[in-house]
């Protein structure tokens, strides 16, 4: 890959402040999803190397949590900055290990800055109480001291901001921190590693380790110096590490999957619902947590939406990321096409019918056809099962209490949509959606100043906004007697 800065290239895992290899020598192989070809390789570690990370995390936490808030914050925005000024190379590195077309990897890697720099500013607001005292002779104070050394597992399909999401405010608070990124896109984590180091971030603060996903989050989860873990991927997963953590009493951050509906009223501006439509299920190939699964449209507009919609998805260029004018870059692996075929196919055998799109592209080894299906109904699995590609199942509603009961029959929680030009509808539904977040006549809902996270099966926790740093702070009351 010809990058402006080749050091941004990282074959090795970062663990306290040194670039390394697996003990073993063993390596992981990182894969192109548009050619299959192998591209890199990193450190096949295990147990052994999450040990050491997490105790050069637990090393450098007395020396970082001791600087000042401000001092911490000028730290960040130096990485901030670095980010921002090598946005080309990050964006290329991404698109080669996870496939989404640059403009959409160069959108991503402003949004990994933006919570570096949004947690910079946060860093200094980390306010205390005092409260007033039921007795004269005591004085009561509330402080906020970082909970320790954290350990983030981050997935696949958003490489950087994943990350950031979570390091930014666990540095910002004083933590220190262990990341393990997902093994389809580990380049972005070592390259925000380069920049971490170039920014000052001192050794041991910010570590990834990069390999066997069970043993290292083994000890993320199991060993006793790591305070927090904070987790984004599946609802399987997340069940499984958040029960691995039960033996320390760690707390924890999940962002976990989702069912999100979109749904079309009879009043909504049919043309903007398109619009709105296409981003929300079509971003990242339709791979993203908070892309529709489900849409929902009144009869009254049914076909016209469908026909409008259709139109524009068969227009939408698939390709290499690479590739001027690419829309739909491939998905990350053939085991993920073969996911979407066989809920596409479970929907078609039981009545659905294809309106745009259906099938994988013979010319690519991971593309598929950006596609929509009308004539959906309960019973087919793409409706309750998380499709994570470029298919859009439509469903047919005729009531407002029967939508909401449709859209809220899932054990998801994260995100929603809503098509209505009525504002007494808007109220009452926004409030009836048992989500986490709710785009109101929007298909784009997400920036790093607002609260990110989901309700149910979808997750705990909220990450950006003013509420992100919260889970990586404790509360320490202080009594004091005169
Ligand atoms: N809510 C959110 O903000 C959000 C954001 C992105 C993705 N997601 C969800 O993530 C899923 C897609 O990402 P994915 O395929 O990487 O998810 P995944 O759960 O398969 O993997 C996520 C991370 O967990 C690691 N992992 C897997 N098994 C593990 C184990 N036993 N021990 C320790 N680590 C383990 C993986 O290596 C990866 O780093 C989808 O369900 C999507 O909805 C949610
Ligand atoms: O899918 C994971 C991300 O959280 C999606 S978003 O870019 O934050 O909406």
């Amino acid at each position: 890959m010809n990058l402006k800065d080749q050091q941004l290239f990282r074959q090795q895992a970062y663990i306290d402040g040194a670039w390394c290899d697996a003990e073993s020598r063993a390596t992981l192989p990182v894969l192109d999803p548009a050619t299959g070809e192998t591209i890199a390789t990193v450190p096949l570690m295990g147990e052994a190397e999450a040990i050491w990370a997490i105790e050069a995390a637990n090393a450098a936490l007395p020396a970082w949590k001791a600087k000042t808030a401000k001092e911490r914050a000028k730290i960040l925005r130096r990485w901030f900055e670095l980010i921002e000024q090598n946005e080309d190379d990050l964006a290329r590195l991404m698109t080669w290990e996870q496939g989404k077309p640059v403009a959409e990897a160069l959108g991503e890697i402003r949004y990994a800055a933006s919570f570096v720099e949004w947690f910079s500013e946060e860093a200094k607001r980390l306010y205390g109480d005092v409260i007033p005292s039921p007795s004269a002779d005591k004085r009561l104070v509330v402080v906020r001291e970082p909970i320790g050394v954290c350990a983030a597992i981050t997935p696949w399909n958003f490489p950087a901001a994943m990350i950031t999401r979570k390091a930014a405010p666990a540095l910002a608070a004083g933590c220190t921190i262990v990341v393990k990124p997902a093994n389809e896109t580990p380049l972005s984590a070592l390259a925000l590693a380069e920049l971490a180091e170039r920014a000052g971030i001192p050794a041991g603060v910010f570590n990834v380790v990069t390999g066997d996903s069970a043993a290292i989050g083994k000890q993320l989860t199991g060993h006793p110096l790591v305070r927090k873990l904070s987790f984004t991927g599946s609802t399987p997963v997340g069940r499984l590490l958040m029960s691995q953590c039960a033996g320390t009493i760690k707390k924890v951050s999940l962002e976990l999957g989702g069912n999100a509906p979109f749904i079309v009223f009879d009043d909504a501006d049919v043309d903007a619902a398109v619009e709105g439509a296409l981003i929300a299920k079509y971003r990242n190939a339709g791979q993203t947590c908070v892309c529709v699964n489900r849409f929902y449209v009144h009869d009254a507009v049914y076909d016209e939406f469908a026909e409008k919609f259709a139109n524009k998805v068969a227009e939408l260029r698939v390709g290499s990321g690479f590739e001027p004018g690419t829309q739909i870059g491939p998905l990350i692996t053939a085991k993920a096409v073969a996911k979407v075929q066989e809920l596409l196919d479970d929907a078609t055998a039981k009545g659905a019918r294809v309106l745009a799109g259906g099938h994988s592209l013979a010319e690519g080894v991971q593309y598929f056809a950006p596609t929509v299906i009308a004539d959906v109904k309960p019973g087919m699995r793409l409706l309750d099962e998380e499709i994570f590609g470029p298919v859009a199942p439509i469903v047919r509603f005729s009531s407002e209490d029967e939508v909401v009961r449709l859209a809220n029959d899932t054990i998801y929680g994260l995100a929603s949509y809503f098509y209505s030009r009525d504002i007494g509808r808007a109220w009452r539904v926004a409030e009836a959606l048992e989500y986490g977040m709710v785009g109101i006549n929007t298909g784009l809902i997400s920036n790093e100043v607002a609260p990110f996270g989901g309700v149910k099966q979808s997750g705990l926790g909220r990450e950006g906004s003013k509420y992100g740093i919260e889970d990586y702070l404790e509360t320490k009351y202080l009594c004091m007697a005169l």
